[in-house]
């Protein structure tokens, strides 16, 4: 028999839908969307585009798409990306096409994306799942970004700037989980992903 709820709806398999995460640089949103990866295979997890240059040991078409600023015009331009937008100095956007089809083949999909896009995400998709993910405390916040140091200083504090105004719009989420762990802050959204309240 069908769990209750429809037969996708076990927990596990989450219910159709696109889920967004979102929260401040360095909250650890990469960090809890890869344990959720491995919690669950069958997500469909986007990999964006941006005009940032690689970090190092990101790869091609697995941590983004690494492109050109006329490529990504290009792409805005012909209605490729369902949103996008400028954060501390680069450019981002989410491809169209392969959320739609995941979401047209019933795979949930993930996005991993900051605060503009998800509002547009949000006007564009009502039906979408915002979750904001927390950081235990600001300074906790910026003692991860400052020890991931993949940015110098001037990027660092152009984040935290960019990451008051995101917390500040935590309200505006369907949701908010506090990433104090990672394997728990991915248990939440796998348990968000699974309820059924929209
Ligand atoms: N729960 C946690 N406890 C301690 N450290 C964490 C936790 N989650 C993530 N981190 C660490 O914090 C740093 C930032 O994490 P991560 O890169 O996943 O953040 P992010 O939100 O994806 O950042 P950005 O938006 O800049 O890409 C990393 O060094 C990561 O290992
Ligand atoms: N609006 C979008 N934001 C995105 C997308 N892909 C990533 N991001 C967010 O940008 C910042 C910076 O990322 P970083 O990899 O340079 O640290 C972070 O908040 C990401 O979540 C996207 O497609 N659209």
């Amino acid at each position: 028999m069908a769990a209750a709820g429809g037969p996708d709806s076990r927990r596990g398999t989450p219910r159709r839908r696109l889920t967004v995460v979102s929260g401040p640089s360095g909250v650890g949103k990469s960090s809890v969307v890869g344990q959720l990866r491995k919690l669950n295979p069958d997500i469909y997890f986007s990999v964006s585009v941006t005009t940032r240059p690689p970090r190092p040991g990101e790869v091609d078409g697995e941590h983004y798409h690494f492109i050109d600023r006329a490529t990504f015009d290009r792409m805005v331009a012909g209605g490729e990306l369902l949103e996008h937008a400028q954060f501390a100095g680069n450019w981002y956007g989410t491809p169209r096409q392969p959320v739609e089809r995941a979401l047209a083949e019933g795979r949930p999909a993930v996005l991993e994306i900051e605060l503009q896009g998800a509002r547009q995400v949000r006007a564009a998709m009502p039906e979408a799942c915002l979750v904001m993910l927390m950081p235990p405390s600001w300074d906790e916040l910026v003692g991860r970004l400052t020890a991931r140091g993949t940015e110098q200083q001037d990027a660092v504090e152009a984040r935290l700037a960019e990451a008051e105004r995101e917390l500040a719009a935590a309200g505006e989420f369907d949701a908010r989980v506090v990433n104090a762990d990672v394997r728990e802050a991915a248990e939440q959204l796998l348990d968000l992903m699974d309820q059924d309240f929209k």
